[in-house]
């Protein structure tokens, strides 16, 4: 077999281990970048694009349907998902195509289209796919590999024609009735869109809440737009067994206080987290350490227990966001490129449930604050006071920061509204820059935008 040396080997080419493997090149390493399918990685292929694109077609949908509330009068409306499902397909293409172009043009950079496996602690193999195989070399070696749907242990799954978050955005037609297993983002988004666009929806969430790792009040906030948008949750409830019935039926038996009982469903969404893709990287072979789930062990400067492997993204357990992954980028390459030595210690990890309205995140959820005996103030405040959000009929939501008495500093918050992804990063900059809340309690803001609701949500702690 063919043995290449190479300075560094990046597995994997998300979201960061595109931009690090064309840094090191253009460094003058030798590079190569294994890519086993498409360039770009979930979040360009079959993640965050794809289904904030749908996202906005869902969202079209919703505003036609209420044009009438703004005295608009339209006539009925038809979704067509095969135009959805191009549209889709077409930002798709072009972010990968234009990722592909920029990659194959770096010099020092070889971009291999294939699997690639450990032989040896500095030695991988790689299956290309046309069938060859060839033996590569490195002294570094980072691993980016991210992580598929996990699919959860249902008696019956293999008898009936489930879906994940990839296939559920390939449908051409809209289900009759989808029911979604899970109650975290990928669930929350799709069960939205697809109501969105006209489906009968039925989350089923095995704990007592939907969005378990939030606050109960955010949380149930949540819920309830999505009941008023007609979405049906039924929280404290397992799918036990699954059945093909008729041509397009699915029986779901589920488990709940109240017994048992049979759904029928057109469509079976399963949105039950994610398994990291190390099934196929031989890590044994290298002696490189995982925990009991699968994911790369890591410390704060990314280095797995073998000296010079890397591994950088959700393949390491996350946080599964592509703005971590890309940090994870940032700290290599100061650390291998310019001597640093960043970390990931103390970094903010915002983040957006793309719902409509939004959840925007960032530092202690109150939750996380009780239980670490920290102390706090909470600041809240409907967006039903927010004049912009009433202007533009958007009212729905709340927004929740959390402060510490003694510095006034935010320790976090919860912007569970109109465009609440970009109210949270707002107050995350206000967290970077270490400002009291009284800075944005009394912050001069242009009138009538939703920044000037910040007033109002820090005036409320006194
Ligand atoms: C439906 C969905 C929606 C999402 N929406 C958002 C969002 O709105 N915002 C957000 O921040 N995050 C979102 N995420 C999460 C985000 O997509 C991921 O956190 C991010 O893409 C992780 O990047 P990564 O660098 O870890 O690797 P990935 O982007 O997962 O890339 C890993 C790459 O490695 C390749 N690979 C795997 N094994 C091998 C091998 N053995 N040899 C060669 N190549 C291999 C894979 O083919 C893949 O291309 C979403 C995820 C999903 C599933
Ligand atoms: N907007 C965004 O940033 C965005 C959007 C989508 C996905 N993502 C990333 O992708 C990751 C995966 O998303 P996800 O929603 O699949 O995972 P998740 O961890 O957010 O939610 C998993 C859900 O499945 C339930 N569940 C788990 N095992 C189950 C079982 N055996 N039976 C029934 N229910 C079960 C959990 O209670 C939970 O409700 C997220 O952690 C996130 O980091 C981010």
């Amino acid at each position: 077999m063919a043995n290449t040396t190479y300075d560094a080997i990046i597995i994997g080419s998300g979201q960061g281990g595109g931009p690090i493997a064309t840094d090191l090149a253009q460094a003058g390493h030798k590079t190569a970048l294994i890519e086993r399918e498409h360039v770009g990685g979930t979040c360009v292929n079959v993640g965050c694009t794809p289904t904030k694109t749908m996202i906005a077609s869902a969202r079209a949908a919703y505003v036609v349907k209420r044009a009438a509330d703004f005295g608009v009068y339209t006539g009925p409306v038809n979704v067509d998902m095969r135009r959805v499902r191009q549209r889709k397909r077409d930002i798709v293409t072009s972010y990968r195509q234009s990722s592909e172009q920029r990659t194959e043009q770096i010099q020092n950079l070889d971009l291999l289209r294939g699997e690639a496996s450990f032989s040896g602690p500095k030695t991988l193999t790689v299956r290309f796919t046309n069938g060859e195989t060839r033996q590569l070399t490195a002294n570094t070696i980072i691993i980016d590999t991210g992580d598929s749907p996990a699919i959860p242990p249902i008696d019956g799954l293999d008898t009936v024609p489930y879906l994940d978050s990839t296939s559920i955005m390939e449908l051409d037609s809209v289900p009759e009735h989808l029911v979604v297993v899970g109650a975290g983002y990928v669930a929350l988004e799709f069960a939205q869109m697809f109501r969105r666009f006209g489906s009968q929806v039925t989350i089923l969430q095995r704990g007592p809440q939907i969005l378990s790792k939030e606050d109960e009040d955010i949380a149930s906030e949540m819920a309830k737009i999505l009941q008023e948008d007609g979405i049906t949750i039924r929280t404290g409830t397992s799918p036990t067994h699954v059945q093909k019935a008729a041509e397009n039926t699915i029986h779901i038996t589920v488990k709940s206080e109240k017994g048992e009982e049979t759904l029928t469903a057109s469509h079976l969404l399963l949105a039950t987290g994610r398994r990291p893709n190390t099934r196929h990287l031989n890590l044994e072979a290298a002696g490189i350490k995982t925990d009991q789930k699968g994911y790369v062990q890591v410390n704060e400067r990314l280095e797995t227990n073998v000296t010079g492997v890397y591994a950088i993204g959700d393949v390491k357990g996350g946080p599964a966001f592509t703005h971590i992954s890309y940090d994870d980028y940032r700290i290599l390459r100061a650390n291998l490129l310019h001597h640093g030595s960043a970390t990931t210690r103390g970094r903010l990890v915002p983040y957006t449930i793309f719902t409509d309205p939004q959840l925007g995140r960032v530092g202690l959820s109150e939750k996380e604050a009780k239980a670490q005996n920290i102390t706090y103030r909470v600041a809240r405040l409907p967006m039903s006071s927010v004049s912009r959000a009433l202007e533009v009929d958007e009212p729905r939501g709340v927004m929740k920061a959390l402060i510490d008495p003694e510095s006034k500093q935010i320790l976090g918050c919860a912007i569970l509204g109109i465009d609440g992804g970009e109210i949270m990063s707002m107050i995350e900059i206000a967290m970077m820059g270490k400002l009291p809340y009284t800075a944005l309690k009394d912050g001069v803001f242009t009138h009538p935008t939703l920044a000037e609701s910040l007033n109002s949500l820090f005036t409320s702690i006194e």
